[in-house]
């Protein structure tokens, strides 16, 4: 779930974009990138590695100029290689930058038609690649010598009607403004503020208002689905609905998972919406587990602390923070591996035994994915002396493979996958397994905002938003990105040479 940021300022803005990254390192810590416009001119740096790795004092000085773009990276199409680093650019027309949150499900046909129609040629496997170079042929279509907002919004709602899946993007173009843009369900986040100063008002968008509150932005709003906003390089702004049919389809796993607490994402609080699965989860528990002899609630962290607490109030139980966390490991889920992520757990989260010695515990975790680290911190409980280990999942089985910018490509990787709760119990080595229900977590989210109907669910009910997912292309992905398949194309790609901006 990669994050994006994109400012036109009125002084430079390679510090602002910088800080921007970092507050939202949680969705990517595979690569980072920032492109800056200098007086008709992008300056790029980009690599793999966390923002504080790749960005060393040298490049910040060299990315100059009041207008710029960032990404952090957690790949969901072609490979882990510097090449699909974002942001990507296209010299034609004007001079393009592009970074994108999301997934596309037709990015091989429209690298195909890209090719066909246009000559455009796509080098890597990044389906973002694919993407900037699709809106380039469109602005390339629809714009003049002179760039105008009419010619930017006509592109993006002819982009609309060309690529499909989950996708929020900044673009820059040189020497006009800022683009931004979302699909026409919303699925990935975007949303837009301002900070006055002495020279004139500053706009940023970002995958999560967090970014907009380190930078001192205030909030103004989320860019709708299938809306454009475009930032001139004076600082004028404008916005349009792009697409013919829009409705509001946000992922729910950005509140289960991705997200930070203290974002506000389509006006609702990650915080309250993961306080209130808390509720309705400890509800459930108390009326299925009246029987369970529970003596402490224990969340894995970091993600499932405010559910668990939530939890612990409704059950009348002490919350005791009994793993510590080792803060120089990242997130394991985002990590591009299996190997990698089972040896982290243990790396990650350490037992402290005196809050299981001889106790029934309930541990908390906000999801179950491949089931990585409930078997670990079940094993490691156990060796802490616990007498029972009990689990319960603030989110539903996860089942489906997503498509929309979540590294889930693969049904049989999941656990829950063909498995019902007992089976899952046995496999992950608990005494007792619950889950929120599908209905209990919608509801939670939609606590703080009723406007929301719907949400992108398809990980938890197999129903995807876009229409356009069969059981022939979930086999397909399956068979590109499955573990197997993803060592055997990281092999092959460290022969090969890349064609990238190493920017020393
Ligand atoms: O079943 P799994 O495949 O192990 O995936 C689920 C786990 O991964 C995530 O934690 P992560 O370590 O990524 O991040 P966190 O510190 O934010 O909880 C999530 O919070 C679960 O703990
Ligand atoms: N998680 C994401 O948003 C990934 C963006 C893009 N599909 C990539 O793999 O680089
Ligand atoms: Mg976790």
């Amino acid at each position: 779930m990669c994050g994006i940021v994109g400012i036109v300022g009125k002084y430079p803005v390679n510090q602002a974009l910088y800080d921007g990254l970092t507050v939202l390192q949680h969705r990517g810590q595979d690569a980072a990138g920032i492109v800056t416009v200098d007086n008709k001119t992008l300056r790029l740096r980009k690599a793999n590695g966390l923002v504080k790795d790749v960005f060393e004092a040298r490049h910040m000085q060299r990315l100059s100029g009041n207008m710029g773009i960032g990404h952090v990276r957690y790949p969901t199409a072609g490979s882990a290689s510097t090449a699909e680093a974002q942001p990507f650019y296209t010299n034609s027309p004007f001079g393009i930058a592009l970074a994108h949150n999301g997934n596309l499900t037709n990015s091989e046909e429209l690298k195909d038609e890209l090719f066909r129609t246009a000559r455009r040629h796509v080098n890597t496997n990044s389906d973002s690649e694919a993407l900037l170079n699709a809106f380039a042929h469109e602005l390339d279509i629809h714009a003049d010598m002179h760039v105008n907002p009419d010619h930017i919004f006509r592109a993006v709602a002819n982009l609309h009607r060309k690529i499909r899946g989950g996708y929020a993007v900044v673009a820059v173009v040189i020497g006009h403004g800022l683009v931004a843009f979302r699909d026409p369900n919303g699925i990935r986040p975007l949303v837009m503020g301002k900070r006055e100063t002495a020279l004139g008002t500053e706009y940023m968008v970002a995958s999560e208002s967090v970014a907009l509150d380190a930078d001192g932005f205030t909030v103004l709003r989320d860019v709708a689905p299938g809306e454009a906003v475009y930032i001139t390089e004076d600082g004028e702004l404008f916005s349009q609905q792009c697409a013919e049919n829009p409705s509001y389809a946000p992922c729910i796993f950005e509140y289960v998972y991705f997200a930070r607490p203290d974002s506000t994402i389509d006006n609702v609080s990650v915080y309250a919406s993961r306080v209130a699965m808390g509720k309705k989860l400890g509800e459930k528990i108390k009326k299925e587990w009246a029987h369970l002899d529970i003596d402490v609630v224990i969340p894995i962290p970091e993600t499932s602390n405010d559910a668990a607490l939530q939890i612990a109030h409704e059950l009348g139980l002490p919350y005791r923070q009994g793993y510590v966390k080792n803060r120089y490991i990242g997130r394991t889920f985002i990590m591009p591996g299996q190997g990698e992520r089972k040896k982290s757990v243990k790396r990650k989260l350490n037992a402290i035994w005196q809050e299981f010695k001889g106790k029934n515990v309930l541990l908390v975790d906000d999801s179950i994915v491949r089931g990585t680290t409930s078997q670990q911190i079940i094993d490691m409980a156990r060796e802490a002396g616990a007498k029972k280990v009990y689990f319960a999942s603030a989110a539903p089985e996860i089942r489906f493979p997503n498509v929309y910018g979540i590294d889930m490509p693969s049904a049989n990787e999941l656990i829950a996958h063909g498995h019902d709760v007992d089976s899952i119990c046995k496999i992950i080595g608990a005494d007792g397994l619950i889950f929120q229900s599908l209905e209990d977590l919608v509801d939670a989210v939609r606590t703080e905002n009723p406007e929301l109907k719907r949400f992108e669910t398809s990980v938890f009910d197999g129903i995807y938003v876009t229409n356009d997912i069969d059981q022939a292309y979930l086999n397909r992905l399956d068979a590109q990105r499955n573990e197997a398949a993803k060592k055997k194309k990281e092999a092959e790609l460290s022969a090969s040479l890349e064609l990238h901006n190493e920017g020393n």
